[in-house]
């Protein structure tokens, strides 16, 4: 487990330069994160061939966009969150970036801290965001290489925890599993929110009805699961009158085959593509 954690502080002292390899959907919403928290934006360069309006409006406050490795100043940590499969062409180009003090921080699926350090050199730490880190409620789980200093561990905390919780884990060999639960979990809520909705239509509803229904239904239960101290499955139980309309349903989706079954499934095939983009 991690011995240094981040301080409130930790952000604001940053010295040295955060270079962030990759402004799309996660690598941008951990740089909404930083700045929300206090980093300087003249602390923070992006590398990025694609500038959203909303990344390039960020020059005006002092990111520096697409700097070459003279003028991105001394790289503290670089942040890679390009595609896994782009990796090696991109990691070669990032390579330059990297000195000898410098951590270099990836949130790409599956790949591996071997293969960072192959590719960009520096001390690695492992990570998985979710997207709800847009609106600082993700959960990132986090592995450093055993060259990671106190201090580098620091500060990748500190960046990671910008956008909600982080967990930090010795086995990198957990982060497959990781990625198929937390990284892709999103997708499935919003997948239900969808299921849920077209299944109402199904019964009789009209659309906009039901989508409103399945929205604020997903929303309100997970903000409940949030707030409350209750397990899951006491939240569960409590909708559950006996005999009534919920134990019906839940007699088809906790069925054999159910959910369950389905889950394991699911999980299981996002942990195996989470190995396979490691090679
Ligand atoms: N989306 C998610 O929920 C999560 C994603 N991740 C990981 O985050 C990473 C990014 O995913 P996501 O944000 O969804 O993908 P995006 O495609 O939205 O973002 C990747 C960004 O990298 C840019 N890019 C391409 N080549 C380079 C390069 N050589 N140097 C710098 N930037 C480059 C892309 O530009 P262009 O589009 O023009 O190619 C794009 O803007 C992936 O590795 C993924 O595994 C991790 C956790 C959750
Ligand atoms: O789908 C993916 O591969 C990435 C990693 C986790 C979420 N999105």
């Amino acid at each position: 487990m991690a011995t240094a954690m981040a301080n409130d502080s930790t952000l604001k002292n940053i010295t040295g330069t955060i270079l962030l390899a990759g402004a799309g959907k996660m690598g941008g919403a951990m740089l909404t994160g930083w700045l929300a928290q206090g980093l300087d934006p003249r602390r923070v360069a992006v590398i990025e061939p694609h500038l959203s309006p909303e990344i390039s409006a960020l020059a005006a406050k002092g990111v520096a966009l697409n700097p070459d490795v003279t003028s991105a100043g001394t790289v503290e940590t670089l942040v890679v969150a390009v595609k896994p499969q782009l990796f090696r062409e991109a990691g070669a180009k990032l390579k330059p970036y990297v000195s000898a003090g410098t951590s270099v921080v990836s949130i790409m699926a599956g790949t591996t801290i071997t293969s960072l350090q192959e590719v960009c050199g520096g001390a690695v730490v492992r990570a998985m965001p979710n997207t709800p880190a847009a609106i600082g409620r993700g959960i990132t789980v986090a592995v450093a290489a055993s060259n990671v200093s106190d201090k580098q561990r620091a500060v990748a905390d500190a960046l990671l925890r910008a956008t909600g919780s982080v967990e930090w884990v010795d086995d990198e060999s957990l982060m497959d599993a990781v990625t198929a639960v937390s990284g892709s979990g999103p997708a499935y809520v919003f997948l239900l929110a969808e299921e849920l909705a077209r299944a109402g239509i199904e019964a009789g509803l009209p659309e906009v009805l039901a989508t409103r229904l399945a929205r604020e239904t997903v929303a309100g239960a997970g903000e409940l699961l949030h707030r409350s101290e209750l397990a899951s499955s006491t939240l569960r139980q409590n909708v559950t009158s006996p005999g009534g309309t919920t134990a019906a349903a839940l007699a088809v989706l906790m069925g054999d085959p159910g959910l369950r079954d389905l889950m394991i499934r699911a999980i299981a095939a996002a942990t195996k593509r989470s190995k396979e983009l490691a090679k």
